[in-house]
């Protein structure tokens, strides 16, 4: 148990939902309650899909909306839900007093951070990309601290008053556990492993399916597929594999990541911020389709850094066909030597104790 001001030490998270905010936050709350911290987390609906495994000793939801989105009235309701959800995290605030608050970006950190401004609690925001999202770039200026994943900061606001240090992105216990694990034996089995993260694996149903049919029998019959795959697309999905006799394990999420990157021989991935932290802590090869919709495009910021270090391939999603894809596998997939060297440069930018890092801010700063 650790005490501050001799009230017992509580820090209040802030992210929305998608995995990409979520699981950040979920590694700094393991890592504070490991410190004997009390853990309040602010999130949306749809963050609450994390809400089974998220550490925390109570989850506010709050309202939380777009408020970019088109038309006057939408623009009325983000208005109104902004403020509903300020007024529910000060709730939440005077009942709990937390010592410090840390935003991870999406919408219900605006309400939160902006409550933790109102009540004079220090706050400080965490970016996972390359290019500084829009919540954090809002609520950056008061921070006390805006600590980011990779080594360039795109779009950050002139006027900063707090410390910009580089932590890199926290992963769950679950991957740290699996860190650098050995590269798998490729002489047999090649396991592939493609997902999309919250958006985008649509577009994978799309193509890989068809690369991977046209690649030479010998070589598909070695293949293990794990693939993301929305519900509606699984039928068509499966009859793809089926017809090239290739092994295919499909499912909406899979809970069991971990598992599946440390035995995959390589991946085919967005280039989300937790999804490169990722490839880079466990060292895997990858080849990178940056979502194409993504804001200010912070994928090719992100995928650029695992592309530089040598440990990944970026196909942007406009040149992304089955023919460029299965090029580009047929190459990889029967040169296991370059797959190797690969996983050891993605592992060479792996984030090293990030979590730690970010938590010993917390502490600095908490009060
Ligand atoms: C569409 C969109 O705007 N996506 C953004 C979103 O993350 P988004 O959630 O899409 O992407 P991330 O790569 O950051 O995170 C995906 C996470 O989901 C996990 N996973 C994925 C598939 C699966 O079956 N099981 C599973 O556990 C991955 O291991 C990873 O931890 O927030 C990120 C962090 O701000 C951004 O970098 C992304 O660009």
């Amino acid at each position: 148990m650790v005490d501050i001001e001799g009230r017992r030490a509580l820090i209040a998270l802030a992210a929305g939902g998608t995995g990409g905010h979520m699981f950040p936050a979920e590694a700094l709350a393991e890592e504070m309650k490991r410190r004997g911290w009390r853990v309040l987390l602010f999130t949306d609906d749809r963050g609450m899909r994390f809400g089974d495994s998220f550490p925390a000793d109570e989850i506010v939801t709050l309202q939380a909306a777009n408020p970019n989105v088109p038309g006057a009235r939408a623009k009325v309701g983000a208005a109104f839900a902004m403020t509903g959800g300020i007024i529910t995290a000060l709730q939440a605030y005077r009942r709990h007093k937390p010592s410090i608050a840390v935003g991870f970006g999406g919408y219900p950190s605006a309400p939160a951070m902006a409550g933790a401004r109102i009540m004079k609690v220090p706050y400080g925001v965490h970016e996972q990309n390359a290019v500084i999202g829009r919540v954090n770039r809002l609520v950056a200026p008061q921070a006390r601290f805006v600590a980011h994943a990779f080594p360039m900061l795109e779009r950050l606001p002139a006027r900063v008053r707090g410390e910009v240090i580089e932590t890199g992105n926290p992963v769950r216990d679950a991957i740290r556990a699996v860190a650098g694990s050995p590269y798998p034996d490729a002489s047999d089995r090649l396991n592939l492993l493609v997902f999309g993260g919250s958006q985008g694996a649509s577009l994978f149903s799309r193509i890989v399916p068809d690369a991977l049919a046209a690649l030479p029998a010998e070589l598909r019959q070695r293949i293990s597929v794990t693939q993301q795959v929305r519900d509606e697309e699984k039928d068509q999905v499966a009859a793809t594999y089926q017809g090239a006799g290739i092994e295919a394990d499909l499912a909406p999420f899979f809970k069991d990541i971990p598992a599946r990157l440390t035995a995959a021989h390589l991946v085919i991935a967005r280039a989300g911020a937790s999804s490169v932290t990722e490839l880079a802590t466990v060292g895997r090869p990858s080849i990178l389709v940056p979502l194409g919709i993504a804001m200010d495009d912070h994928q090719t910021g992100n995928a650029s850094v695992l592309v530089a270090a040598g440990g990944a391939d970026m196909i942007p999603e406009r040149q992304f066909d089955a023919n460029v894809l299965s090029a580009r596998l047929g190459e990889l997939l029967t040169d296991p030597g370059r797959l190797a060297q690969m996983a050891a440069a993605a592992s060479t930018i792996a984030p090293d104790q990030a979590v730690s890092r970010l938590a010993d801010i917390v502490t600095r700063l908490a009060r």
